[in-house]
């Protein structure tokens, strides 16, 4: 506890001490005290000007007071001279006396008067009109009694004079004593402000008389006079003032100065105004310089604070990292050139990964360690990180026994007079990457090269003949047969076949040949460009041979061959991709030429290509011109001799080329898919024309449709043959659908369920060209069929004695022991009719009996009763 509490008060210390704090604390002491002096000395500046003022107001004061007193001194000397004149000489001798010796004051400031005991005025100077003063103030005073004084009466103006005056008065008695009038002296009240100097009392300064009767006598304000008014009201013209008052001696009156404050003060305002702006910018200097220093201050504590974690965090994760982490040390040679690295410190992976304990990996340098590391440029890219500074990665492939991998990774930073490498194993990365390139570049089944790395080497070799001359041979390859096996033993099989064949044509290549697998059943040989033509054809020839030889898959032999199709760089194409495409078409011709053959590339090869393309060009719109039409050849009971059927075959009559055959078109269409449209237009067009020989009133008939392998697989077939038979109004049972081996094993169980179907609406099916695919004979329990069909190919040679009087004879045997009726197809001459007969055949279908027909034709001889003559003899 003790110990948490002093390691939170060093923290705390320490975060004091951190200038970033001390700093801105430091600042705003500084700010006040800045702030605390800045006041004090204008609270002392103001007191100072206020004793200033007082001084000043006293002085001018005591200046006004010596006036005052000298000028009202003045005034009473003549009220005096006066009163004596009057008294020696009377009332109306005085002035004249006086006027003569030269005593009378200036008439234009001063007037005098003498006013007898009624309060009429007897004489005056200047002269004036004689009016009565009885009523007023001054003279009722001296009436009532004798203060012995000068009285100043207030301001006043008679009917002798319309200016406003301050009267001076004294009373003058007679011999007895008796009151007997007065003596006055009247000026205008500017005059005892008339000394206002601007220069001392400012623009609102204030100077003048009070009575002691609180009444003003005269009061210049700055340029204004007033009088009149108590003092009271006066006072309030005296705020914001500094003012005194003093009492004249032996008369009624004060004097009053006023300076006004602002003025007074105005020079301190200036200067507090100084002092002021001098503290403000001080603390904006203060608190601009106190943030800077706070910003850099702080930002280096930030920094040193993300230093301490990262070396806090890259010890923690150092010691439990995964990568080998080296801490590396400059080594310069004489001329301060880096030569090597020192190892200063490394971790526990990195001592694992060198097996090395750390006190020998720190008396080791990078190129003990690693010598290649001069080589591989290691050594140069952590000089230029420690130098440049960033980061460097690096992979490289490890021969140096003393790491334990294959392959590293190297990661370098710089750090203060050095560098740190974070090593890791990435062999398992490597060896994972490695395995995808190679299936990237390589067929999964057979580990040959796949397409694109044929390309890129076939690229290279045409490159290196482009420089060096000579030549280059491509083999375009194709299995004959092998989608019989595909199809008919399952995709294991395939897969095997072609996997023997894939090391059969290995085994025939030179050291420096390639065969690659291109897709499928497609191969290709790229031939060394020294062999010489010669060569090159038996290494083909061999290839053929060697594919020809029977190979045993899924407990059967089997036998395939392929048609090969040679071109060769430069004369056949100069890039890969014309070479491969001109190949390609040798091939195709090899195949023409009934397959199990060599083909080098001619020029007509491509325009066969073209035809072929145009020709698709025109099946495109064949459908749409109408130019299609059905043949019927009829199917006849060998027992019988009845034509108890008829299979539609397909024409199309080319408005340029004339009749083309099915077997030109129809592997056009399948490839192409137009084979769905065709093959929907022929089942209508069948189901169609049976139902109108009916309506003929033929005997009816069963007519047989061809599906191709696209068409039964597309997923509309039963629905299409639905539609076909519903728009025709056929029944079910007068249509079949003819199969053939190959579609059925492609997906064994969806196409019994199709089967199913369309035997569920009614309609046959029978199996096409048995016999040439490799049908499982226990899968032909399950298939929902009524007939088969023995290919054309194995009643070629019947009655001759050969192999294919077995095959047919067994054919006719197995399907009958599962139930099935058997037609043979292509049956020309008696002696085939004659050996099917024999052997229990049910059917047959051939030109013995009748070509494919128009329907009309089909019609005439239907109506005719028309029986086969060899037939009828049977009959
Ligand atoms: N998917 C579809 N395939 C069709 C359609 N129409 C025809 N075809 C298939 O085209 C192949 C060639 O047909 P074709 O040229 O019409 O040849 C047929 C007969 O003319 C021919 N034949 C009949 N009797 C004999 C004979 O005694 N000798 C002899 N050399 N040839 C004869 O055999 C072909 C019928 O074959 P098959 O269908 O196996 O019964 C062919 O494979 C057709 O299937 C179509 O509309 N759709």
């Amino acid at each position: 506890m003790n110990t948490i509490r002093e390691t939170r008060r060093a923290r705390w210390l320490r975060r004091g001490l951190d200038t970033h704090v001390s700093l801105p604390l430091f600042a705003l002491l500084l700010l006040a005290a800045l702030w605390a002096v800045t006041f004090h000395e204008i609270d002392a500046e103001r007191e100072h000007a206020r004793q200033a003022a007082v001084d000043s107001l006293h002085e001018m004061l005591g200046t006004y007071e010596a006036q005052v007193a000298r000028s009202i001194d003045g005034i009473d000397q003549t009220l005096r001279m006066l009163k004596y004149a009057v008294e020696r000489k009377g009332a109306l001798g005085a002035l004249p006396e006086l006027g003569r010796e030269g005593l009378l004051p200036p008439g234009v400031v001063f007037v005098v008067s003498i006013v007898d005991r009624n309060g009429m005025t007897v004489a005056s100077n200047p002269r004036a009109l004689s009016i009565s003063v009885a009523d007023q103030g001054y003279f009722k005073v001296h009436q009532q009694r004798d203060s012995g004084a000068v009285f100043v009466s207030p301001v006043l103006r008679d009917a002798a004079n319309s200016e406003w005056h301050l009267h001076f008065t004294r009373r003058l008695e007679d011999a007895d004593g008796q009151f007997a009038g007065i003596v006055v002296v009247e000026t205008d009240p500017a005059y005892f402000t008339s000394g206002y100097e601007r220069s001392r009392l400012g623009e609102r300064g204030m100077l003048g008389l009070v009575g002691t009767d609180g009444v003003v006598r005269a009061l210049r304000t700055g340029d204004t006079l007033s009088f009149g008014q108590r003092l009271g009201t006066a006072a309030n013209a005296i705020g914001g003032r500094y003012s005194g008052m003093r009492e004249l001696h032996g008369i009624a009156l004060n004097v009053l100065v006023g300076l006004d404050e602002r003025e007074l003060m105005a020079g301190f305002e200036g200067r507090r105004r100084e002092k002021l702006w001098e503290a403000t910018i001080l603390s904006g200097a203060l608190l601009f310089i106190t943030g800077s220093l706070w910003l850099w201050s702080w930002q280096g504590a930030r920094t040193r604070e993300r230093m301490r974690r990262a070396q806090e965090t890259y010890a923690a994760a150092s010691a439990a990292s995964l990568d080998a982490f080296f801490v590396m040390r400059e080594v310069r040679d004489s001329d301060g050139v880096i030569v090597d690295f020192r190892i200063v410190d490394a971790n526990q992976r990195a001592m694992q990964m060198t097996g090395s304990s750390k006190a020998q990996l720190c008396s080791s340098t990078l190129c003990t360690l690693i010598p290649q590391a001069r080589e591989n440029g290691m050594l140069r890219h952590l000089t230029q990180v420690m130098r440049m500074g960033g980061m460097h990665e690096q992979e490289w492939q490890n021969s140096a026994p003393q790491l334990r991998a294959r392959w590293l990774h190297q990661q370098a930073v710089a750090v203060q007079g050095g560098v740190v490498a974070i090593v890791r194993d990435i062999s398992e990365r490597k060896l994972a990457e490695e395995r995808m390139l190679h299936l990237a570049h390589h067929d999964m089944l057979t580990g040959l090269p796949n397409r694109s790395l044929i390309g890129d080497r076939l690229d290279q070799t045409i490159a290196q003949v482009r420089r060096h001359g000579g030549s280059v041979m491509v083999a375009f390859i194709d299995l004959d047969g092998f989608k019989l096996v595909n199809d008919g033993l399952g995709h294991n099989a395939g897969d095997e076949l072609l996997k023997v064949v894939a090391s059969r044509m290995s085994g025939c290549l030179g050291a420096s040949d390639t065969v690659g697998r291109f897709g499928g059943d497609e191969f290709v040989l790229l031939l060394n460009e020294t062999e010489a033509a010669d060569d090159a054809a038996l290494v083909l020839e061999r290839v053929r041979e060697a594919v020809l030889r029977s190979v045993s898959v899924s407990g059967q032999d089997v036998q395939v061959s392929c048609s090969i199709g040679v071109a060769v760089y430069p004369d056949d194409g100069d890039d890969a991709g014309l070479l491969l495409k001109n190949a390609d078409a040798a091939m195709y011709r090899a195949k023409e030429l009934g397959k199990n053959n060599i083909q080098f590339y001619t020029r007509e090869m491509n325009a066969s290509i073209e035809e072929k393309l145009l020709l698709l060009e025109g099946l495109r719109r064949a459908l749409e011109e109408d130019q299609f039409h059905l043949l019927y050849q009829p199917k006849v009971d060998l027992h019988t001799g009845q034509v108890f059927g008829v299979e539609a075959l397909v024409r199309w009559q080319h408005p340029e080329h004339g009749m083309v055959g099915p077997d030109r078109f129809i592997p056009l269409a399948e490839e192409s898919g137009l084979i769905i449209a065709l093959g929907d237009w022929v089942l209508r067009t069948a189901c169609a024309q049976n139902r109108a020989w009916q309506d003929a009133g033929l005997p009816p008939l069963r007519v047989s449709v061809n599906v191709s392998p696209r068409q039964f697989e597309e997923p509309q077939l039963v629905q299409r043959v639905q539609r076909a038979l519903a728009d025709a109004g056929l029944a079910a049972e007068w249509l079949e659908l003819e199969v053939t081996e190959g579609v059925i094993m492609r997906d064994l169980q969806q196409a019994v369920a199709k089967m199913a179907m369309v035997k569920a609406m009614g309609a046959s099916l029978s199996i096409d060209d048995f016999g040439t695919g490799y049908s499982s004979l226990s899968a032909l329990k399950s298939f929902p069929i009524s007939t088969l069909k023995i290919d054309k190919s194995f009643v070629r040679d019947l009655g001759n004695g050969g192999g294919d009087e077995a095959i047919a004879s067994s054919i006719i045997s197995l399907a009958h022991r599962l139930k099935l009726r058997v037609i043979a197809e292509g049956v020309e001459t008696e002696q085939q009719r004659a050996f099917l007969c024999e052997n229990g055949c049910d059917e047959m279908q051939g030109y013995l009996f009748s070509r494919p027909l128009p329907p009309e034709q089909l019609a005439s001889l239907l109506s005719s009763g028309a029986r086969p003559r060899l037939l009828t003899a049977v009959a």
